[in-house]
């Protein structure tokens, strides 16, 4: 606290010290340019912002909502580390026409000024649009085949993650994020996104009560969550978090999805559904907020102060295979 009161004072000294004919405004700039990372903590992070929604978990997890971090803060503690983040995205059928807005966006919005690879899932790879991406960004294009029905497309995500992590990632990245396509980015989506094992409160669930979360209610399903469990409804549609978490993660919920084949049962929103029980039992270090994968449809409420990542709307029957 000393610190910060001496670093104010020299502050001011500086100040009266600067010649008069100095445009206020060059006088503000010099003066914030000069403030040390202490002082900045102090002003933008030690009083809480937001009190109108749950910004921790009761297993000390911070939820990450506009207000309760300083993005300047966040990529002064991240960018020297100089880390690289791997992403997976799934674009096979219809699902490549979002690519193009998908990356272009990312571009713009995501983890900007970090290095990331962009794992491109397709069965057609000559569709990937060719696009010059910022210093340390590349795309690796990874052919699949076509799956028959979306369902077998979407739960499929989870086996080709565990398989690209054992391949590759886990050489070459420190953390990932596995995102749907569907989506584009509005406005920053960054560093203060990266922990152990992060999930996303899904949009269309945040403020229902355990009992209206979709989970799997079938005994017999190994993505079961019997009524009165559960802490939130966590979207399919984001997850990641260091390599070796989400290494775990894809592995167990891979493998639950075949043992669950085994015994013909499919849970109500497939690899959503076994992401929830196992993050039930794995508790996420870091939550994010629905800002972080929002959807349009829902318009903007209140506590919504950022729209960072959206779903682009999509007619199903036009896009999804089977549906
Ligand atoms: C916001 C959210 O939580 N979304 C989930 C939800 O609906 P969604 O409507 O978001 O699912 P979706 O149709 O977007 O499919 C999920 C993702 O799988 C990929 N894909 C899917 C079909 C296809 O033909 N080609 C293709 O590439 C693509 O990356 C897509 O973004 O339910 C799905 C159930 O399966 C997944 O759990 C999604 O993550
Ligand atoms: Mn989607």
């Amino acid at each position: 606290m000393c610190y910060i009161i001496k670093t104010f004072i020299n502050h001011l000294l500086i100040l009266t010290a600067l010649p008069l004919s100095c445009s206020p405004l060059a006088l503000l700039w010099l003066c914030l340019s000069q403030l040390p990372m202490s002082y900045m903590s102090c002003i933008f992070q030690l009083s809480p912002r937001r009190t109108d929604v749950l910004t921790v978990t009761p297993w000390l997890a911070p939820v990450v909502w506009e207000g309760t971090f300083d993005p300047m803060l966040i990529d002064a503690i991240y960018k020297p580390m100089n880390l690289t983040v791997a992403a997976t995205v799934f674009a096979v059928g219809k699902y490549i026409m979002f690519l193009q807005g998908f990356l272009e966006s990312a571009e713009r919005h995501f983890l900007v000024g970090f290095r990331v690879h962009y794992h491109i899932f397709t069965d057609e790879p000559e569709k990937v649009p060719p696009l010059t991406l910022a210093a340390g960004r590349q795309i690796i294009v990874h052919k699949v085949h076509k799956l028959n029905r979306w369902q077998d497309i979407s739960a499929s995500r989870m086996q080709l993650i565990q398989k690209v992590i054992e391949d590759r990632v886990h050489r070459e990245a420190i953390y990932m994020f596995c995102l749907d396509v569907d989506a584009k980015f509005y406005s920053r989506w960054g560093a203060e996104a990266l922990e152990l094992l992060v999930a996303q409160m899904h949009s269309w669930f945040y403020r229902e009560q355990r009992h209206g979360f979709t989970y799997e209610r079938n005994p017999a399903s190994k993505a079961y969550i019997p009524n009165g469990e559960g802490d939130f409804y966590y979207a399919g549609a984001l997850f990641g978090g260091s390599v070796g978490e989400v290494y775990k993660l894809a592995k167990m919920c891979h493998s639950h999805l075949e043992i669950d084949r085994a015994n013909g049962i499919e849970a109500l929103w497939q690899e959503e559904s076994h992401l929830n029980w196992y993050l039930l039992h794995n508790k996420p270090s870091k939550v994010l907020s629905p800002e972080y994968m929002w959807d349009n449809k829902k318009g903007q409420p209140g506590e919504i102060k950022v729209i960072r990542f959206s779903q682009v709307p999509k007619n199903y029957k036009e896009v999804r295979e089977n549906a």
